[in-house]
């Protein structure tokens, strides 16, 4: 079987659009009984967010970049949403945009219906920078929202070890971040981001700095925590595996100027394990989004820089190659 793509939406590249898939995978479009049962729910409820032609600029000394042209996406609510592209997309603008980090030059986004301007505590942050502060334990960490919203101590440290004890960290609420593994500090950076309640929560490649094994276990510790409460999530990757993997839809961007290029239901079953990476439908997502990826006209921003002439350090005078 070779059946040419059709791009769901907003394809900008036609010339992608045409490429083939390998001749063993099935269309990604096509979805079983359950996963089209799946999307007519997810659709059925209300949107939480709202992008409609968001577009920023930089300046910089070389002039102005247009890091972001007319972007348009909903995101449903209890959604997981992945955002993916090549290096300079724009996945972090967008991402800082929506925490209210940075301005935007035109169009709106709506949380709610309400208009976002500046941070909030209806958008949770989970960034690839450990942000925890040092010098409180894992248990002030977490309280740390609370204590500024108000909420007493007594009530604060209740939701804290609460929280600690459903990502399985109630053993460390005293311990300092020095005293976690890089996967443990994610999880307390993640519960410390949830005890506020959030609408949605935004994480930008969260799990970017950890081992493939401590990641792996990370998916599945968001998957099961996404599964267990009223959250919605925007979460950007590099990987594309990971984003097939944890993702209702993924938002795939183009570089210069970052714009949406395709929006992919992912037709792999929930609930989804590492065990589905070999299956024809995950196959045939990641073999999309290779195309997409790092297809002949895909540009990325590491194109633009020519590695410099090496100088040669090795006394050796034959060589490895
Ligand atoms: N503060 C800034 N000043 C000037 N240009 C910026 C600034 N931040 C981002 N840009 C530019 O905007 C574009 C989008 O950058 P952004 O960091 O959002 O991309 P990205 O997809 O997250 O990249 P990466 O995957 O490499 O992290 C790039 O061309 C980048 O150089």
């Amino acid at each position: 079987m070779s059946e040419s793509i059709t791009n769901s939406s907003n394809a900008s590249d036609q010339s992608l659009s045409t490429l083939p898939l390998p001749d063993f995978l099935p269309d990604y479009h096509v979805q079983s009984p359950e996963v089209k049962a799946r999307f007519k729910k997810l659709y059925q409820r209300k949107i939480i967010l709202e992008i409609r032609d968001l577009v920023k600029h930089f300046e910089t000394p070389q002039g102005k970049v247009l890091a972001l042209n007319k972007i348009n996406f909903d995101i449903y609510r209890r959604e997981f949403v992945c955002v993916i592209g090549p290096s300079g997309c724009g996945k972090s603008t967008l991402s800082r945009i929506l925490a209210g980090l940075e301005s935007y030059d035109g169009g709106t986004v709506l949380l709610d219906g309400k208009a976002v301007e500046g941070p909030s505590r209806d958008r949770g942050m989970v960034f690839q920078g450990y942000t925890l502060f040092p010098w409180r334990t894992v248990k002030h960490n977490v309280m740390f929202g609370l204590e500024m919203s108000g909420k007493g101590k007594h009530e604060s440290e209740q939701s804290a070890l609460q929280w600690l004890d459903l990502i399985g960290l109630s053993n460390f609420a005293d311990a300092y971040p020095h005293q976690l593994s890089g996967g443990m500090k994610q999880r307390v950076a993640i519960a410390r981001a949830l005890v506020n309640e959030p609408r949605i929560l935004l994480m930008d490649e969260p799990f970017g700095a950890l081992d493939a094994q401590t990641r792996c276990k990370m998916q599945k510790h968001l998957l099961e925590i996404w599964r267990n409460i009223d959250i919605t999530i925007l979460f950007v990757t590099h990987d594309l595996d990971e984003a097939i993997l944890l993702a209702d839809r993924i938002l795939v961007l183009k570089a210069h100027p970052g714009e949406v290029q395709e929006i992919i239901e992912v037709p792999v079953p929930r609930p989804r394990s590492e065990r589905q990476i070999n299956s024809p439908e995950f196959l045939a997502t990641r073999a999309r989004l290779d195309q997409l990826i790092h297809g002949n006209n895909a540009h990325d921003d590491t194109d633009d820089e020519p590695l410099s002439p090496f100088v040669r350090l090795t006394s050796v005078d034959d060589n490895v190659e």
